[in-house]
């Protein structure tokens, strides 16, 4: 299947994924003088008090947080979006070395990581159905920058020894991710897609301007996770990224002036 290597990477996911030539692909490049500011989007509210983290998973192409999505625990509502979207799971992406990582780009700036959160509109019946809807996903994107080390991360990277290999999973109780955010929740906003194949136009995206801390031994931890199977050759997790993608006469709006 797809991966990010020469042979099965973004420039190659078309093959499969035709989409991926598609009218509103994802990431994209900021270019903050162009994004309109929108005095008619509300606040962003993530209530995510009564988050239930369960697990964590290497799935060969990240790592992956996982909530318990049955009830309204962890919802988003507000920002550019109505009703009301409940939190599925997080992940990131990153780079091989700290000058690269992040899928969206600002003014053309790569940050070394960043940080998905994924909400699935509650006006369908579950994260499967949503996934391929126009309005089904809101995707709240976080920088990571490198400066002083980030203790709630953490607590995600002290998991890593044990979902080194694709497929590897462990249990992974009470972490709450608003802890993974910026004090401000100023955003640019866009519709997008899954930066991942099968790359479904059907996300929301929410980019929060401003990052979160992260340093470069944390940084060094990340890329120490595979993107292969235990037993197999070792291919180290990093540059899980895919590039801006065209903006194709998109609006950015943005929450802030
Ligand atoms: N990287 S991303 O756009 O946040 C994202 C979010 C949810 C996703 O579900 C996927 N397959 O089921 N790919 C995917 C990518
Ligand atoms: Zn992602």
């Amino acid at each position: 299947s797809w991966g990010y290597g020469t042979n099965d990477g973004p420039a190659k996911w078309a093959d499969h994924f035709p989409v991926a030539n598609g009218p509103r692909q994802s990431p994209i490049n900021i270019v903050s003088s162009q994004a309109q500011f929108d005095s008619s989007l509300k606040p962003l509210k993530l209530q995510y008090d009564a988050s239930t983290s369960k697990d964590i998973l290497n799935n060969g192409h990240s790592f992956q947080v996982n909530f318990l999505d049955e009830k309204d625990n962890a919802i988003l509502t507000g920002g550019p979006v109505t009703g009301t979207y409940r939190l599925k799971q997080f992940h990131c992406h990153w780079g091989a070395s700290d000058d690269k990582g992040s899928e969206h780009t600002v003014d053309g700036v790569k940050y070394p990581c960043e940080l998905h959160l994924v909400h699935w509109n509650t006006k369908y019946e579950n994260f499967g159905e949503a996934v391929s809807k126009p309005d089904g996903l809101a995707v709240v994107g976080v920088f990571l920058k490198i400066g002083s080390a980030n203790p709630r991360l953490q607590k995600v990277l002290d998991t890593f020894d044990a979902i080194k290999a694709k497929g590897q999973q462990t249990t992974f109780l009470n972490f709450d991710p608003k802890n993974l955010l910026p004090a401000s929740l100023n955003f640019w906003t866009y519709e997008g897609s899954l930066t991942t194949p099968p790359l479904y136009e059907s996300v929301t995206w929410i980019v929060l301007r401003d990052p979160i801390s992260v340093s470069s031994a944390q940084m060094a931890k990340f890329r120490s996770l595979l993107f292969s199977l235990e037993g197999e050759q070792p291919c180290r997790m990093c540059d899980n990224y895919r590039p801006p993608q065209p903006l194709k006469g998109r609006k950015v709006r943005s929450s802030f002036k």
